[in-house]
């Protein structure tokens, strides 16, 4: 079958799907499609088994697929792999360190094995580890870990760079500053698939993001257009004596003195609300309005079986 793909793609994926030899009948990715374009970061969430490792692992050259078509950086990543591994960077969870040696001895360990390794003091001082040089890995912190991590992905000037739930177990702080890492990253014209459970982090760095579950992926899109399936919500104190007025196709609930209004149109339907309060005298209390959350988008998919963007 002749495939068409996209040149500028720098991941390109076509029906692909993803079966295990030990289970018979089960399709752990079934026929997925997204591309990613240069120079932008893309994340992948899902439910937990949604098949987020499954392919990573076929874009990252280490499984073949069952069938469908991968491309990344032009080429198949497990038939060239010898010609696109020097090209990307994988940040694991658990790189499983050698606990005695230190930061530095680590890093010049790995760079020993790329053939245009960046420099070891470089590598340190981009992810903020020139100070921690010189102590054992055994010693570093949690954030520590994850940041020499990210380092050594780093090592090689990668063109594509997969980080693999990159932030897992920092404190806020620490997340905070690996996406400013990351962030710095990107603007160095590097690609990156990331993939996360902090929709948090998804929103914050992601330019566009497919959210999988069960196999397939049921939502794809900007941050901004995922959450915008669910509907923007305009809360307030309802002044004694008032009556919300008529807000076509909104939906209100009243709860003692609280107002929610659910709208697809957020500026519209606050115009209404702010004119109504002014033409009655009225202070709201309490007043907020904000476009709905990834979570929550995340979530309204996650709990239908259908897929709601696509
Ligand atoms: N080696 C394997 N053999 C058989 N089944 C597997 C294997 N690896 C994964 N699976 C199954 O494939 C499905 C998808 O798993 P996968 O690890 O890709 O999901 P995920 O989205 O990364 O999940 P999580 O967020 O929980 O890590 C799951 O049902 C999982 O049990």
């Amino acid at each position: 079958m002749l495939v068409r793909m996209d040149e500028s793609a720098v991941i390109q994926v076509e029906r692909l799907t993803r079966r295990y030899a030990g289970r018979p009948g089960y399709e752990a990715v079934r026929g997925v499609d997204f591309s990613v374009r240069r120079g932008e970061l893309f994340a992948l969430l899902g439910t937990n088994g949604a098949g987020k490792t499954s392919t990573l692992e076929v874009l990252e050259g280490l499984a073949r697929p069952t069938s469908g078509t991968v491309r990344v950086l032009g080429r198949d990543p497990f038939r060239d792999r010898r010609t696109v591994r020097p090209r990307i960077g994988i940040m694991v969870q658990d790189r499983g360190f050698a606990a005695d040696l230190t930061v530095a001895e680590t890093t010049r360990m790995w760079t020993g094995t790329l053939t245009t390794p960046r420099p070891v003091g470089e590598i340190l001082e981009l992810v903020e580890l020139t100070s921690r040089a010189g102590v054992r890995v055994r010693q570093l912190s949690g954030g520590e870990r994850q940041r020499l991590s990210l380092g050594l992905a780093i090592a090689g000037h990668p063109d594509l760079l997969f980080l693999d739930e990159p932030t897992a177990g920092l404190d806020p702080e620490n997340r905070q500053r690996s996406w400013q890492l990351i962030s710095r990253l990107l603007s160095s014209g590097t690609t990156v698939l990331l993939t996360t459970h902090y929709l948090a982090e998804a929103a914050e760095l992601a330019d566009r993001l497919a959210i999988m579950h069960r196999g397939r992926i049921v939502g794809l899109g900007t941050p901004a257009e995922i959450a915008a399936i669910r509907p923007a919500r305009i809360s307030f104190r309802l002044p004694t004596g008032a009556q919300v007025p008529e807000l076509p196709g909104v939906l209100v609930a009243v709860n003692g003195g609280g107002v929610r209004l659910d709208t697809e149109d957020l500026q519209a339907t606050l115009t209404l609300v702010l004119d109504w309060a002014r033409r009655n005298d009225l202070r709201l209390e309490d007043l907020t309005a904000r476009p709905a959350s990834l979570e929550e988008a995340f979530l309204s998919i996650a709990e239908s079986d259908q897929g709601a963007v696509a």
